[in-house]
């Protein structure tokens, strides 16, 4: 395996994130004040930490968890989701808040391109009491979804689980989420909380951000000279891999007609750390997540198909 990234093979993957509902809206062409009668709306699982747990193990990985934070009304939808989907849910039912929803418009033209509404309900209410150090226990790989950073007491747990993880030597990664978000956050804020990771997978957008570069290529080389591994999406151009502050590969994408990009992040996000913990090379987990990438975006929602899915 390359310097400075830790494989952690034969353990699993434990993902700290968002478990929210998703209203998927396929609208046609620009919103405005009227009817469409013909929007498609369907009423999904999601929630960026909870979709990446779901295509981990639907890109094999034999064990992942996920930590996440639910209103009463829904849990017991949520946690027979993850389980189909082959993850290990531990969800704290939240007395007071109704689970996260996130209204998803999908604009029904060429490149699908989708806005979110998002109310993070429960989702961000994860606090460090929801956390044990046993969660760790056999875990090869933390998972943090960018999410948790942005409010309270998400945060604080989320820098509780990066403490742990790093005092047992489990190697810690995160998705920043949105640059929309991280433009809410601070970028100094956020670059502080990132120097505990070793793996850093934002879209281009947010790389650019954080940067304050206008490439992707140079944004994702000046990161990794803060993280040792930063991998960047770049939707329909595929995905970049650097380190130490040299863009190592610039990974294609898999020719796909797009029909909701919702998950598309997350998707090759949960694909890459599945075949990062089996052994692959940065460059093959890589090519895996654009696979998967791939798969979100011929897809309605953010998760993979399960059985009993419908689909
Ligand atoms: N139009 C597309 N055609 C083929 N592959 C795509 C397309 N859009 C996205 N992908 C794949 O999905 C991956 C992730 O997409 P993207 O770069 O849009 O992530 P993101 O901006 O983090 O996504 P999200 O929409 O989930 O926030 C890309 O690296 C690429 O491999
Ligand atoms: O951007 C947001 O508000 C989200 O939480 C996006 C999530 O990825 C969404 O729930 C997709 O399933």
């Amino acid at each position: 395996m390359d310097q400075g990234v830790t494989a952690g093979r034969n353990g699993a993957l434990l993902v700290v994130g968002d478990v929210v509902t998703d209203v998927v809206a396929r609208h046609r062409g620009p919103l405005a004040a009227g009817t469409d009668t013909a929007a498609v709306i369907r009423t999904l699982p999601g929630g960026a930490g909870a979709n990446v747990a779901c295509w981990a193990a639907h890109a094999g990985c034999p064990d992942v968890r996920l930590l996440g934070r639910v209103g009463a009304e829904a849990a017991a939808w949520h946690e027979r989701e993850l389980v189909a989907a082959g993850v290990r849910p531990r969800l704290v039912v939240d007395a007071e808040a109704a689970t996260g929803t996130v209204i998803c418009l999908v604009d029904s033209g060429a490149a699908a391109e989708r806005t979110f509404l998002t109310d993070s309900g429960a989702s961000l209410r994860l606090a460090p009491a929801d956390w044990s150090d046993a969660l760790l226990d056999g875990v090869a790989r933390l998972h943090l979804s960018g999410y948790l950073l942005f409010t309270e007491p998400s945060r604080a747990l989320a820098e509780t689980a990066l403490a742990a993880a790093r005092a047992r030597g489990v190697p810690v990664s995160l998705d920043p989420a949105s640059a929309g978000f991280l433009a809410e956050l601070g970028v100094e804020r956020f670059l502080a909380f990132a120097e505990g990771l070793d793996l850093l997978l934002p879209s281009r957008d947010e790389a650019c951000l954080l940067t304050g570069l206008p490439d992707p290529a140079d944004a994702a080389a000046k990161l990794s000279r803060l993280v040792p591994l930063v991998v960047a999406k770049a939707g329909a151009d595929g995905a970049l891999v650097a380190r130490a502050g040299t863009v190592l590969s610039r990974v294609p994408a898999v020719p796909a007609v797009p029909r909701d990009t919702t998950g598309a992040g997350d998707a090759f996000t949960g694909a890459f750390l599945a075949a990062l913990l089996a052994g692959a090379t940065p460059e093959e987990a890589a090519a895996r997540g654009c696979g998967a990438g791939a798969e979100a975006v011929r897809r309605v929602g953010g998760r993979p198909p399960h059985p009993g899915s419908g689909d």
